[in-house]
């Protein structure tokens, strides 16, 4: 091969090619060597006026006279990096939108320079064309001499006039380069046309028609552009005979028998899904959710989330994209997915995994695989049996477009932080993307930033959105009706019934599978949930009531105290395993956990320890078939709850002191987060005296764990809600809760939470929206003398009817702060207008000290006005309020 830059092993493999790897190898390396080989010829000279060692971000922000932020970067370089100064490992695609962009910025300037001549000639007087004071060839040798006086062009070397004299039209030197794009495109994705041989030669025409084109736009001489072409027929005479030395033979290798060799491993593991507790199979195609993203955006870029479908995430220009969310918000899910779908491509399913040539997964609680090599062996086995095959794999993968995929970064340890770090560092400078899942939570997120930017990665975030409309529960619900084969309707149904604030603890993924599971085995239980604390334990017990199932088989003897003990081995393990971070035991853990559960049988029954275990942790095969088989539980927030049991069965137990329970060390904190959360729920249910006595230790654990994490209005809210016997003591969280946010307050128990919380901290603003019915029997008055300073939105359903009554407790708060002769007004206002949505601004209330919003911060005419959210419902005439 011409010019062949890029060898990967000095021993060729001793392997028959057949004519069909001949034809796909030459369309490989026609598009990954040959064409962007031309693309740059004709880049360089559309960057002529470019400094050689001036990146191209500096080069446009010179032409454009200001400096790009970093989300004006995003938009102008997508995937660029920032301090790129050469084109040569772009691949045609990024060639083909970097050129688009440069031509774009320099048909600005040109018309820049026209328009400001124009308005100095109409005040001279002048009568010349721009065309003609730019024309001859070129730049005036001295731009300083334009009628356009500091109208300076900054192109010195870039002709704005074509072959022919007229001013250029770049629309036929992009669809000639488009054309070889979808070229790319064909060949890299539809099987049929890889091995085509026909596009090798439809590649050739539309390269050479493509300098062709660039000899008309750039005025290129002759010489040049014979030149050119004879470089082409010269590559394309030399990719004849392939050679097997070359990454473009592997890329052939890869793209023949790549994408069926990750298929078959992955296929078979994660197109079932096991559910977490009665091993019921499910086919993870035909229960999947559509779920939506938000996008993640920096306080300065705005804080109106953007909800988009998951499909869209890798619009996102960045090169790494996270996707974070809550335990059990489906990101796991969500990844295999992906994986799954990656392999329908060609069905034309998936049409947003297009962009990608290979695809590799890679769970970071792995701590069995030390390097990235382990990994591509675990992909392409066949492929790294042959000598130098893993490192020739993983560059022609590096050449190729391959999507990396990384799961659960929060659960990192640090034999597979090894394998992310050389992903990350291995794909920076390459055509690679990598998709990568976490908690939000700030330390793993912190060190995710930290690798990413080291590396010049750059990175956007979106997050799962929780399922919080009925409709969307229901969704979920239906389709696992299905795939579980329940009468349609009866899972859902049952899940109506439920009272509202109990429903909204069900807009993760993983609480809806827990409620198909206890809507499977303890149906009673549901209609007996009156508020949300009350799912939990029932959690729990299902566990509990599963294995006595099991045990029922060898004994009748009635088990529950020798249960109780079993969890609480369970639970000790759970805690020390989230201490380290790990999610998965080796056989010789799990050796040590039967051991100490067998004395606590023994005394009752003779049973494996085995036959407990199998209920509570899930075997896991290895990946590549070979090596440890490991163990987890069914889902982290179980392993949470089991290690929560463990440490409220020893608080109950003894007077240990929390730390002394925990035996965490300081780093390890933060990964007690959820746990301690669930702690304080269970003792609250179980035993609201010990949550009294504990709380001190209880809230500085928490503290610790939280570092400088904030936790979220609602989620406190929540919590609050779920403790009712000790609301005033759980509410001290709210001193923990971020600053500058909404609270929302949906249903009567929310107003009893805010009310709590409010006696510890104020957000900026309190949307009530809910049905007045339900506010009239709720600590509404309470709620308004504590909210002191503190913006509240209204919004009462149904919007038609007068709600007179409930604004009353306004009159009635007190209002030191404000003239005297407003207020009645106010008041006024509110009474004849009595329903629907208000904004009552933070000073209308009593101000109280430490508010975020002092009295007088809103314009007295704009505090009545009815909001958007239901103006549409509202009298016309009251918007004039
Ligand atoms: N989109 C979805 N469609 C159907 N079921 C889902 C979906 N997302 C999640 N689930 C179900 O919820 C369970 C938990 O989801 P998953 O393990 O993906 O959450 P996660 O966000 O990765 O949690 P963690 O952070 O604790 O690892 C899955 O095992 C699956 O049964």
């Amino acid at each position: 091969m011409a010019g062949q830059s890029v060898q990967t092993s000095s021993t060729p493999a001793a392997v028959h090619i057949a004519d069909e790897i001949y034809a796909i190898y030459r369309n490989i390396a026609g598009v990954l060597y040959v064409a962007p080989k031309v693309i740059r010829f004709v880049f360089s000279k559309e960057s002529v006026d470019k400094k050689s060692d001036e990146s191209y971000k500096k080069y446009m922000e010179r032409l454009k006279g200001k400096e790009f932020s970093k989300t004006e970067w995003k938009r102008h370089g997508g995937t660029i990096a920032e301090d790129l100064s050469h084109p040569d490992d772009l691949d045609i695609t990024a060639l083909f939108c970097l050129l688009e962009k440069l031509s774009r910025i320099h048909d600005e300037c040109w018309r820049s320079v026209e328009f400001a001549d124009s308005e100095n000639i109409s005040e001279e007087g002048y009568l010349t064309t721009v065309t003609a004071i730019i024309g001859g060839g070129g730049q005036p040798a001295n731009n300083e001499e334009l009628p356009g006086g500091d109208a300076k062009c900054p192109l010195e070397k870039l002709s704005r006039l074509d072959k022919n004299g007229l001013p250029r039209d770049v629309d036929k030197l992009f669809d000639k380069l488009r054309k070889v794009r979808n070229l790319r495109v064909k060949i890299m994705h539809e099987f049929e046309e890889t091995s085509n041989p026909r596009k090798f030669s439809d590649l050739k025409t539309a390269l050479l028609e493509l300098i062709e084109e660039a000899e008309r736009v750039y005025s290129l001489p002759q010489s040049e552009v014979e030149a050119q072409k004879k470089n082409v027929h010269d590559d394309f005479e030399s990719l004849q005979n392939p050679d097997e030395k070359t990454v473009y033979y592997w890329c052939t290798r890869l793209d023949m028998s790549g994408k069926l060799a990750v298929k078959n491993l992955w296929r078979t593991k994660l197109t079932e899904e096991i559910l977490p507790l009665d091993s019921s199979i499910v086919q993870r195609p035909e229960v999947f959710h559509s779920l939506d993203v938000m996008v993640r955006r920096s306080r300065r870029e705005g804080s109106n989330d953007q909800v988009l479908p998951y499909t869209e995430i890798f619009k996102a220009p960045e090169k790494a994209i996270i996707v974070s969310g809550v335990a059990g918000a489906g990101k796991t899910t969500l990844l295999k997915n992906i994986v799954l779908q990656f392999f329908e491509l060609g069905e034309g399913n998936a049409d947003y995994l297009r962009q990608f040539d290979q695809l590799i997964l890679f769970e970071c609680r792995d701590r069995n695989t030390e390097t990235l090599a382990d990994v591509i062996e675990q992909h392409f086995k066949a492929l790294c049996r042959e000598l130098e095959g893993k490192r020739n794999v993983l560059d022609a993968l590096l050449l190729l477009r391959a999507l990396f995929v990384i799961d659960g970064y929060d659960e990192v340890n640090k034999v597979s932080y090894n394998v992310v770090s050389e992903i990350i560092k291995e794909t920076s400078s390459s055509n690679c993307r990598v998709l990568i899942t976490t908690r939000p939570r700030r330390s793993a997120k912190e060190k995710l930033e930290n690798l990413l930017a080291i590396n010049n990665v750059t990175s956007t975030e979106f997050e799962i959105k929780p399922l919080t409309e009925l409709g969307e529960q229901l969704e979920f619900l239906t389709r696992y009706e299905e795939g579980l084969g329940i009468k349609r309707g009866e899972m859902t149904e049952s899940f109506i019934t439920l009272k509202q604030d109990v429903k909204s603890l069900f807009t993760e993924p993983i609480n809806l599978i827990l409620f198909c599971d206890m809507h499977k085995h303890m149906p009673e239980t549901i209609s007996s949930w009156e508020k949300p604390g009350d799912v939990a334990t029932d959690i729990l017990r299902l566990y509990k009531k599963l294995v006595t199932i099991k045990l029922a088989d060898v004994t009748h003897l009635e088990c529950k105290a020798m249960l109780n003990d079993l969890f609480v081995v369970i639970g000790k393990t759970a805690l020390e395993f989230i201490r380290e971070n790990a999610g998965t035991f080796s056989e010789e853990e799990l050796l040590q956990i039967q051991e100490k559960c067998i004395p606590i049988l023994l005394n009752k029954v003779e049973c494996s320890p085995e036959i407990i275990l199998s209920v509570v942790l899930r075997v896991n095969r290895p990946l590549s078939g070979a090596g440890e088989t490991t163990y987890t539980f069914h889902h982290k927030s179980i392993q949470e709850m089991f290690a929560a049991h463990f440490i409220v069965q020893r608080i109950l137990a003894s007077g240990d002191t929390l730390k002394s329970i925990l035996e965490a060390k300081p780093q390890e904190m933060s990964r007690l987060r959820e746990v301690l959360l669930y702690v304080v729920a269970a003792l609250s249910r179980d035993s609201p005296r010990h949550l009294t006595r504990r709380w001190g230790e209880l809230k500085e654990a928490l503290r610790e764990a939280l570092g400088e994490a904030r936790l979220a209005g609602d989620y406190v809210r929540d919590f609050v809600a779920r403790c009712p016997d000790r609301a005033w003591t759980v509410a001290e969280l709210a001193a923990l809760t971020k600053d500058g946010e909404t609270w929302h307050v949906k249903n009567g128990r929310h107003v009893a939470s805010v009310v709590a919380m409010l006696s510890h901290n104020k957000p900026s603003r309190v949307d009530v929206d809910m049905e007045a019915a339900a506010l009239r029997g709720a600590p509404w008055g309470a709620l308004v003398a504590a909210v002191g300073g503190v913006e509240v939105w209204l919004k009462l359903e149904p919007l038609d009817e007068p709600h007179d009554d409930l604004l009353l407790p306004l009159h009635d708060s007190g209002h030191t702060s404000r003239p005297s002769e407003i207020i009645p007004s106010i008041i006024e206002a509110f009474q004849s207008v009595v329903s629907g949505a208000f904004r009552v601004p933070a000073h209308f209330f009593n101000s109280t000290a430490g508010t975020q919003n002092g009295p007088g911060t809103e314009n007295d005419g704009s505090i009545l006005r009815p909001e958007k959210a239901s103006i549409n419902s509202l009298n016309p005439d009251r918007e004039m309020l």
